[in-house]
């Protein structure tokens, strides 16, 4: 392992990865990758999570595509120097931030978006200049297959090196040196990578989980509102970090809410969902089982039906839910949608601040106000209102956690400087040593009011209008003493 980090770091060192042209070459050939091997990438993940190509499609390889476009059409604008303003110590020299690549990056995937999660950092990474060590989920094994198989087909086999292994593999790799570590996955291995970072004090990106919660005031249109819900929660069978996790509403909208998601999953899925190529399966029997314990003593109001040799469990919705119960305490991470009684927004606000930072929050309603209110009032990675997920799809915006949803963001823009080193670069001259000598000792008072007059921007203001003042002064005397008035 030791070795394999060693060669991607000389790769690295041999600066090739860092020239705008060869970044977009990289960008251009991994798109050549997604299109001409799209047939094999979709199969891949079709494999690990009982996926339509379709979906597999929509969900993942969209957007891949969309941010190797974006980043190569704004990337030669993002590499290059960017002028700062200037004090009236530095107004002669040369001030500009100069973005530069980090070094070595390791990115550690999850298995839920296996291809996507992987695929979207590295972007990133190419982008920003660095060398970069990739580590899919095992628990993905055929995306991990196809990612260690394709990318040296098309990349520079030497910047950017596939690792495939279990948790073994990844605590070996995790006690390398790297210069970010980059890691999607649950918080309790997030504070694992986070404490080995802290051994070469590594900075590190957690992009984590987190119960996000979902409230419906009553004041909306309960037939959308079901419908987005139900999209965004049993998409991918409730494996999306970002999914609503559950439902905070006033107690008489639940029965409602229930017949309506149930309408919708008709709608989705059709009468048989065991049928359905658009509903997925649980990843392995170990969630499945987690998630089958998270029902125990609940009212399933919807759903609850499973079957274990397929790992298929039901969309499912349960009501009346007490917040002390397993399912609140714990990201569900699956197909299960607890509804929590709630009297007001005022008691959904306290109810989401009481509780750990979530990844997203959700909320619904026609009152403008009220959805203000809530993004004023509470903390989460992202917030979207009247919709759930969609936030993920814009790459303006950074998408990262907050608290213990997770630290560090990326997309489009906001991948290129989690990558990069804002670097300040002053050029100064070697001449007019004569303002350099007010910094020079012995020090005196004199050299500190110089000092507040070319650092203290207010102390400027005055001290400029004063000096502009007497030199108009002094022009006006001269002209008056030569005889011009
Ligand atoms: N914020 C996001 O963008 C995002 C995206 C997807 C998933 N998630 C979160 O990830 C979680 C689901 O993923 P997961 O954690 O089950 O995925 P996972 O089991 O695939 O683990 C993630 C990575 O951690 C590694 N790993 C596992 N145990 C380890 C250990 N002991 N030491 C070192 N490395 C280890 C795995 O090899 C894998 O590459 C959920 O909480 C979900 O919300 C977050
Ligand atoms: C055909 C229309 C496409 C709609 C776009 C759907 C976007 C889905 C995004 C899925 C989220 C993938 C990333 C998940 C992160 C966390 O698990």
């Amino acid at each position: 392992m030791e070795r394999e980090v060693q060669r991607v770091r000389q790769a690295f060192l041999s600066g090739r990865s860092r020239p705008l042209r060869f970044r977009l070459q990289q960008l251009e050939a991994l798109r050549r990758m997604v299109q001409e091997r799209e047939k094999d990438i979709l199969a891949a993940i079709a494999a690990d999570l009982c996926k339509s190509e379709l979906n597999a499609y929509s969900q993942e390889v969209i957007t891949v595509l969309g941010e190797i476009d974006f980043m190569l059409e704004n990337l030669p604008e993002w590499v290059t120097a960017k002028p700062v303003k200037k004090n009236l110590l530095t107004m002669m020299d040369e001030a500009y931030i100069q973005p530069q690549p980090l070094g070595v990056v390791l990115i550690i995937g999850a298995w839920n978006y296996p291809f996507v999660l992987i695929i979207q950092p590295l972007i990133g990474a190419i982008a920003a200049g660095n060398a970069v060590i990739i580590k899919p989920s095992e628990l993905s094994e055929n995306t991990a297959k196809i990612v260690a198989k394709l990318l040296p087909q098309y990349l520079d086999q030497d910047l950017y090196v596939v690792i495939n292994g279990g948790v073994e593999e990844t605590t070996e790799l995790l006690k390398q040196r790297f210069d970010h570590i980059f890691y999607t996955g649950n918080t309790a291995v997030g504070k694992i990578v986070m404490e080995a970072a802290a051994k070469h004090l590594t900075p590190v990106t957690l992009e984590l989980g987190g119960k996000s919660p979902c409230y419906i005031d009553k004041d909306c249109d309960l037939d959308i509102v079901c419908r987005r819900i139900t999209w965004g929660k049993y998409m991918n069978c409730g494996q999306t970090c970002i999914a609503p996790d559950y439902i905070l509403c006033e107690a008489s909208l639940q029965s409602q809410i229930v017949w309506k998601i149930k309408e919708t999953v008709k709608e989705f899925y059709g009468e048989n969902i065991k049928e359905s190529p658009d509903y997925e399966r649980i990843i392995n029997l170990r969630h499945f089982k987690r998630i089958l314990s998270l029902l125990e003593g609940q009212k399933i109001a919807l759903g609850g039906e499973t079957d274990e040799a397929t790992r298929y469990i039901a969309p499912t919705v349960l009501t009346d839910v007490d917040p002390k119960t397993k399912v609140m305490q714990e990201e569900i991470f699956g197909p299960v949608l607890p509804i929590v009684p709630v009297k007001n927004v005022d008691e959904a606000i306290d109810f989401i601040n009481e509780r750990e930072k979530p990844l997203a929050l959700y909320v619904f309603s026609h009152n403008h106000k009220l959805i203000k209110r809530m993004i004023d009032e509470t903390s989460s990675g992202g917030v979207t209102g009247n919709d759930v997920i969609m936030h993920f799809t814009l790459n303006s915006f950074p998408f990262g956690g907050v608290g213990s949803s997770g630290m560090g963001a990326y997309h489009g823009k906001h991948s290129f400087d989690t990558f990069s080193h804002q670097r300040p670069c002053l050029l100064k001259s070697l001449k007019r040593e004569g303002a350099n000598k007010l910094r020079y000792p012995p020090n005196s008072q004199s050299k500190v009011d110089w000092g507040k007059f070319f650092l203290l921007r207010r102390f400027n203001k005055e001290k400029l209008g004063l000096l502009v003042f007497t030199f108009l002064g002094i022009v006006a005397a001269v002209l008056v003493k030569a005889g011009y008035y």
